[in-house]
């Protein structure tokens, strides 16, 4: 049967949430073998990390929508396959929430529940979505330095070491950060393309114990980090929480992010921008999507709806 898509490819990661993905895969294929039969589909799985981008890049013309059936990790290699393409040549890009975060997938409103999530791919609701890109590297949630990205790497490795998953990992990396290795990181931003501000360029010059640069509202396992972003915008909300505060007070300003309230607290400052460059004086940990980058130096600007998603809501 034919769907309003074409063909639906379907990229999976079977890796995802410690092998959890590989069952979803199978379960996805059967819903929509039912659906809309063995002709409107084809499942891809991913053989190793990076492969999701070669996949995504090779598409025939006959594929209309790309599903990522992953997490944050799966879906930012698929996206980065997509932008190998000409732009009017894109197909539009869906998720199927299937790691241990699943921001993005949040940030489109894509149901948790397979069928669901199954049903909103089919309903083909879509709209356009901005793609961050740093050094060269695109991302399509969050960019982040500091306490939130160490939390973020570290909840890779104690995943697999615990098997936990959710708001509690990150809730026992981020108290082992805020304990033991709360550091403060020198940086100068300089955005550009500031809304309404003339002339629409400033300056930062400060020390954070973390910053990030935000497509969608959340990152971290659905941690509120900038509540107002809006994915189609044009412009980066960018965060960053500035020294001196105790562990515990620190502690509390992150739990309050995890509902978007942190907003009204002194040591928290925003700024939008369409663009911003970001140097530190030493590296700092750093997470694109939810992987880890490298550098002290870094370039960044907001291509506006450079991708167009399949929406849940
Ligand atoms: N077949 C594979 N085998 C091993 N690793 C893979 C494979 N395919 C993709 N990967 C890698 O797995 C990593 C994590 O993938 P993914 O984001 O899908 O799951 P997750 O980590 O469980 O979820 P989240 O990113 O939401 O925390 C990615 O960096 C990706 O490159």
């Amino acid at each position: 049967m034919a769907t309003r898509c074409g063909t639906i490819a379907i990229i999976a990661n079977p890796a995802a949430q410690n092998g959890r993905g590989a069952w979803t895969a199978v379960e996805a294929a059967s819903l929509l073998r039912a659906k809309v039969g063995e002709g409107g589909f084809k499942l891809l799985l991913t053989e190793r990390a990076g492969h999701a981008t070669a996949l995504a890049a090779q598409l025939g013309p006959e594929v209309g929508a790309v599903v990522a059936l992953g997490g944050d990790g799966l879906i930012n290699e698929v996206a980065c396959g997509l932008m190998e393409r000409d732009a009017d040549e894109r197909p539009v890009l869906g998720v199927i929430p299937a790691g241990s975060g699943n921001d993005y997938a949040a940030t489109l409103g894509m149901a948790s529940s397979l069928p669901a999530a199954i049903d909103q791919i089919l309903a083909f609701r879509t709209g356009p979505a901005d793609v961050g890109r740093v050094n060269g590297h695109y991302f399509v949630e969050t960019l982040s330095f500091g306490l939130d990205a160490a939390i973020a790497l570290d909840t890779v490795e104690r995943r697999v070491r615990t098997g936990r998953a959710g708001t509690r990992l990150y809730l026992e990396s981020a108290v082992d950060q805020l304990f033991h290795h709360l550091n403060i990181y020198d940086f100068t931003a300089r955005f550009e393309g500031v809304p309404n501000a003339e002339p629409d360029v400033r300056t930062v010059e400060a020390a954070a114990y973390l910053l990030a640069v935000q497509i969608g509202p959340t990152y971290g396992g659905h941690f509120r980090i900038t509540p107002d972003a809006a994915l189609d915008d044009g412009l980066f909300d960018v965060c960053w929480a500035v020294p001196e505060l105790a562990p515990r007070r620190a502690l509390a300003v992150l739990l309050a992010a995890r509902f978007g309230r942190h907003t009204g607290n002194k040591h928290i400052h925003f700024q939008r921008s369409r663009a911003l460059t970001l140097d530190f004086d030493q590296e700092p940990p750093a997470q694109i999507d939810g992987e880890k980058i490298t550098g002290t130096h870094f370039a960044i600007d907001c291509i506006p709806h450079a991708l167009t998603v399949v929406l849940g809501h």
